[in-house]
C-alpha cells in the first residue's frame, strides 16, 4: 500500500501543502517545530480516524479555522482511490472516496493501512489505559473498519449513560430512572460486548508476534506477555492507577473471558452492571465496560510498567508496533496490501541494534515515511528520497537532499 500524493488543508500548522511521496522510504528532515510530526500524523488520522498525540480533533484544525481537511491519492496493488476527509471538530467528520457523494468518514476506513512508531510510543508501555486500549481499538478498526462507527456508537451510549447515572446522584433514584437505565444498559452491553470480543481478537492476533518481535530486539531469554484485565472479572481502573500495577484477577476467568462469544459477553456485561448498580449511582460514572478494562505487559512474570528498565520498555513498546505490523500482513497477505510505516522521529530515541532492526523491517516496506530533525540519524539505507522542509510554507517546494526520483518510480 502507498500514497501518492499527500494534500493538506488548514491541517495542524499548514494552511495549504502538497505532498509527492515515492514508493519505498520517504525522508522528511527539518527542524524541531517546522511541521515533520504533522505530515506523520495527517498518514496515521486518514487510516484510522484517530491521532497518536491527541485524543480529540480540535487540535488537528490550523488555529482560527473551524474545519481541516486530509486529501490523498492511495495505491493498493494495481488499485487506486482518492480520499478526502473533512474534520469537523464537534461535528461529524465527512468523507470522499474518489470524488463521490460525502459520506460518514468511518466509510473510508479500510482503505489505507498504516502502522505508526513515535518517541510517544512508551507511554504504550508507561501511560494510562487509556494510551493502551488506544493502541487495541486502532488496530481492531483497521482489521475490521465496522468497528469504527461501532466504537462512536459505544462511546454515545456511554456519555448517555453517564448523564443519567449524574443526574440520579444529584436527583435521587426513581422508577422512571429505573427503566431508562435499564434500555441503557443493553445498549451498553450490546455494543460492549462486539468491541470487547473485538479487542480480545486483536490481543489474541499480536500476542506470539510481540513474544517473538521483543526476542529479536533484545536478545533477551525473558517472555513478553500480554494478560487482559476487565471490569468483568474484577479489574477496577481506579484502584489500579493508585495501588499495585497488577490486577489480582484469577487466570481461569482471564481465560475464560478470551474464549467467550460476543453474545456471551453481552451477557456477562448486563449482569456486570447489575452488580454495580449501588456503586454506580453513588459515583454518578458507568463502571463496567470496555471503557474500564486494560492490558497488562510483562517479562515472563514481572510487570513492565514501573519495573521495566528504559532500553527493556523501549523493546517492549517498540514489540508492539512490529507485531501490529505482522498482524496486518497476516490478516491481508496480497502482494501490495502491506500497510504504510511512518516512522517519526524514533530513531534518534533507539541505541543502534534496535535502529538496525527498525531500519531492516523499512527498507522491505513498500512505503516508508520518515520524520527527523538530525540527517545523521536515520539509518543510510533509507535516505534515497530525502527532502527538507525549510518553513511551514515551503513543504511543496521542499529541497530534495537524495538522488533523482527516477531511482525509485
Ligand atoms: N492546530 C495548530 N494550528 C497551528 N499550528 C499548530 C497546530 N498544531 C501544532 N501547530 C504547530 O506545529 C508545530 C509543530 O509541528 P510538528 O510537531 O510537526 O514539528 P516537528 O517538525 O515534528 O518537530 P520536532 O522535530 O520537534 O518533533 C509547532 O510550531 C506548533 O505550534
Amino acid at each position: 500500500m502507498r500514497l501518492s500524493h499527500l494534500i493538506l488543508h488548514n491541517f495542524r500548522s499548514y494552511a495549504d501543502a502538497d505532498l509527492t511521496l515515492h514508493p519505498g522510504p520517504n525522508v522528511l528532515l527539518g527542524y524541531n517545530g517546522v511541521g515533520k510530526t504533522n505530515i506523520a500524523e495527517a498518514m496515521g488520522y486518514l487510516s484510522s480516524l484517530s491521532s497518536h498525540r491527541v485524543t480529540h480533533d480540535a487540535p488537528l484544525i490550523r488555529h482560527g479555522e473551524s474545519q481541516a481537511i486530509i486529501r490523498a491519492q492511495a495505491h493498493r496493488g494495481r488499485r487506486e482511490a482518492f480520499l478526502e476527509l473533512e474534520i469537523n471538530p464537534g461535528k461529524s467528520n465527512r468523507a470522499r472516496i474518489n470524488r463521490g457523494s460525502p459520506v460518514r468518514a468511518t466509510e473510508a476506513l479500510g482503505i489505507l493501512r498504516t502502522v505508526l512508531f513515535a518517541p510517544e510510543d512508551l507511554e504504550l508501555v508507561k501511560g494510562s489505559p487509556t494510551v493502551r486500549r488506544r493502541l487495541f481499538d486502532t488496530l481492531a478498526v483497521q482489521l475490521h473498519p465496522s468497528l469504527g462507527q461501532l466504537g462512536l456508537e459505544y462511546g454515545k451510549v456511554l456519555r448517555q449513560r453517564n448523564a443519567l447515572l449524574k443526574s440520579i446522584r444529584h436527583q435521587g433514584f426513581t422508577p422512571t430512572h429505573e427503566s431508562t437505565l435499564e434500555v441503557w444498559d443493553a445498549q451498553l452491553a450490546q455494543v460492549g460486548g462486539r468491541l470487547l470480543r473485538a479487542r480480545l481478537d486483536v490481543l489474541g492476533s499480536l500476542r506470539p508476534h510481540v513474544s517473538q518481535a521483543y526476542q529479536d530486539l533484545s536478545h533477551s531469554v525473558r517472555t513478553a506477555r500480554m494478560r487482559y484485565l476487565s471490569s468483568l472479572t474484577g479489574h477496577d481502573e481506579d484502584s489500579e492507577e493508585r495501588t499495585t500495577p497488577r490486577s489480582s484477577q484469577s487466570e481461569t476467568d482471564i481465560s475464560a473471558l478470551e474464549e467467550a462469544s460476543s453474545e456471551q459477553l453481552m451477557q456477562q456485561i448486563l449482569q456486570g452492571l447489575q452488580s454495580v448498580r449501588k456503586r454506580e449511582r453513588e459515583r454518578g460514572i458507568t463502571l463496567i465496560g470496555p471503557h474500564r478494562d486494560d492490558v497488562d505487559f510483562s517479562l515472563d512474570t514481572t510487570p513492565v510498567k514501573g519495573y521495566a528498565s528504559h532500553g527493556e520498555t523501549w523493546s517492549y513498546a517498540l514489540s508492539l508496533r512490529l507485531a501490529s505490523y505482522r498482524v496486518m500482513i497476516d490478516d491481508d497477505p496480497q502482494p501490495g496490501a502491506e500497510p504504510i510505516l511512518i516512522l517519526d522521529d524514533v530513531f534518534a530515541e533507539l541505541d543502534a541494534r534496535r535502529r538496525r532492526r527498525l531500519a531492516e523491517l523499512a527498507t522491505g516496506a513498500e512505503q516508508v515515511m520518515v520524520t527527523a530533525a538530525v540527517d545523521d540519524d536515520v539509518p543510510e539505507s533509507l535516505l534515497s528520497n530525502a527532502y527538507r522542509i525549510e518553513s511551514v510554507d515551503q513543504i511543496s517546494h521542499a529541497t530534495r537532499t537524495g538522488p533523482a526520483q527516477a531511482e525509485h518510480d
